[in-house]
C-alpha cells in the first residue's frame, strides 16, 4: 500500500434546521492510499452519506462544512468554490449511489449517458469515446458491451444497471471512488459478483475506494480497513482484522453480533435495542452511552481517541479487553 493520497481532518459538517443544528458528522478524521478500500459502517443516520456528500463538495443548504479539511495529493478542496469542484467530480472523485435508477437516465441509451459523462470533461473523438465505454464495462464484468451500449437502463437487471453505474464512474480515470451502499437492494450472489469486480479494480488500477454501507460482512470480503460510526462520531477504525476480529468498542461489537450468521438461513438481522439520540442534541460525551450495557457516569465526558496499535484507534471509556 502506497502513502495517503487523501485525507479527511477532523471534519464538521452541521445542518441548520429550523428545529436546530443537526450535527450530522463530527471531528471525523481519515485516510485513504491508493489500491484501499475503506469501509464506512453505521446503523441508519451516522453521517455516512453525509461524510461521501461532504467529499463530493455536494452539502446544499441548510448544511455545510463548519470546519476541518478535506485533501486530495495535497490539495484543499474544503475552500473550493462549486464550479471548481466540478473539476474533481467524475474526473478525481467519482461517487456511485445504491440506486443506479438516481444515476441513469431511463429515457437514454447506455452509450449516449456515457458519452455524456466523458464529454463532461473531456474532447475526445467518437472511436475513443466508444473504446473507452467498452474498456470500463469490460472491467466490471459485463458480457457483450457492444450490445449493452445500445440497451436502455430499463432493459437490464438491476445488478447490471449498477455495473453500468460503476463502469460510468471508472471512464474518467478517476483517482477514487464513493460507493454509497452501491449493493444493497441486490441478491447475494450478484453482490458477490459485483464486489470480486471491484476489488479487481481496486488491485490492478490502484483506485482508492471509500464503501459506505450498514452491512459489516460485505466488508469483510472488500475492505482493508472499517471505520465504525454512530451519530456522526467515529466509534471505531482499524484495519479489517482488526475489527472483524478484534473489535473492542461495545457498539462495534454490537454491530458485530447483529450481523446474522451465514449458517442460518433465514436468520433475520439482529436490531441492536434503542435508538440512537437526537444529533439536535447531543452531550460531549460518548453518544453511544444511552444504549451501552458498560456506560458509566465518566461516559458523559468527551472522549479521547485511544491508540491500540499503529492502525486501530476507539473512542471509548470502557472497550472490551483484547
Ligand atoms: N439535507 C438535510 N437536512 C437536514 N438534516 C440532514 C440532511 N441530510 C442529512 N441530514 C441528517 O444527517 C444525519 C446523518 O444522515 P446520513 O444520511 O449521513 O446517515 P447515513 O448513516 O448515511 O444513514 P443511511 O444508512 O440511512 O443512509 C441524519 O440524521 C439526517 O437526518
Amino acid at each position: 500500500m502506497t502513502d495517503p493520497f487523501f485525507r479527511v481532518d477532523n471534519l464538521n459538517t452541521w445542518f441548520f434546521t429550523r428545529q436546530g443544528v443537526i450535527k450530522s458528522v463530527r471531528d471525523i478524521s481519515f485516510e485513504l492510499s491508493r489500491g484501499e478500500v475503506l469501509g464506512i459502517v453505521g446503523e441508519s443516520g451516522s453521517g455516512k452519506s453525509v461524510t461521501g456528500m461532504s467529499i463530493m463538495g455536494q452539502i446544499d443548504e441548510p448544511g455545510h462544512i463548519v470546519s476541518g479539511s478535506i485533501a486530495l495529493d495535497g490539495e484543499e478542496l474544503t475552500t473550493l468554490s462549486f464550479e471548481e469542484m466540478r473539476h474533481y467530480r467524475g474526473k478525481r472523485i467519482a461517487m456511485v449511489f445504491q440506486n443506479p435508477l438516481m444515476t441513469l437516465n431511463p429515457l437514454m441509451r447506455v452509450r449516449d449517458q456515457m458519452y455524456e459523462a466523458i464529454g463532461e470533461h473531456e474532447n475526445i473523438s467518437r472511436k475513443d469515446m466508444h473504446d473507452r465505454c467498452i474498456e470500463a464495462l469490460k472491467a466490471v464484468g459485463i458480457p457483450s458491451p457492444d450490445e449493452r451500449l445500445n440497451a436502455y437502463p430499463h432493459e437490464m437487471s438491476g445488478g447490471m444497471r449498477q455495473r453500468v453505474v460503476i463502469a460510468i464512474a471508472l471512464l474518467l480515470g478517476p483517482d477514487m471512488i464513493i460507493a454509497d451502499e452501491p449493493t444493497t437492494a441486490l441478491d447475494v450472489t450478484i453482490q458477490a459478483q459485483i464486489i470480486y469486480h471491484i476489488r479487481r479494480l481496486i488491485d490492478e488500477h490502484g483506485l482508492g475506494m471509500i464503501w459506505i454501507t450498514h452491512d459489516l460482512s460485505t466488508l469483510s470480503e472488500l475492505a482493508d480497513r472499517i471505520m465504525v460510526m454512530y451519530a456522526g462520531a467515529t466509534m471505531e477504525i482499524g484495519t479489517t482484522e482488526e475489527i472483524i476480529g478484534g473489535a473492542r468498542h461495545p457498539y462495534t461489537r454490537k454491530l458485530l453480533d447483529s450481523v446474522p450468521s451465514r449458517n442460518v438461513p433465514g436468520q433475520k438481522l439482529n436490531q441492536i435495542p434503542g435508538n440512537m439520540p437526537s444529533l439536535l442534541a447531543l452531550g460531549e460525551g460518548c453518544p453511544f452511552a444511552s444504549r451501552c450495557d458498560r456506560a458509566a457516569d465518566i461516559c458523559s465526558e468527551p472522549v479521547p481517541a485511544i491508540q491500540l496499535s499503529a492502525t486501530h484507534h476507539i473512542w471509548c471509556y470502557h472497550p472490551f479487553e483484547d
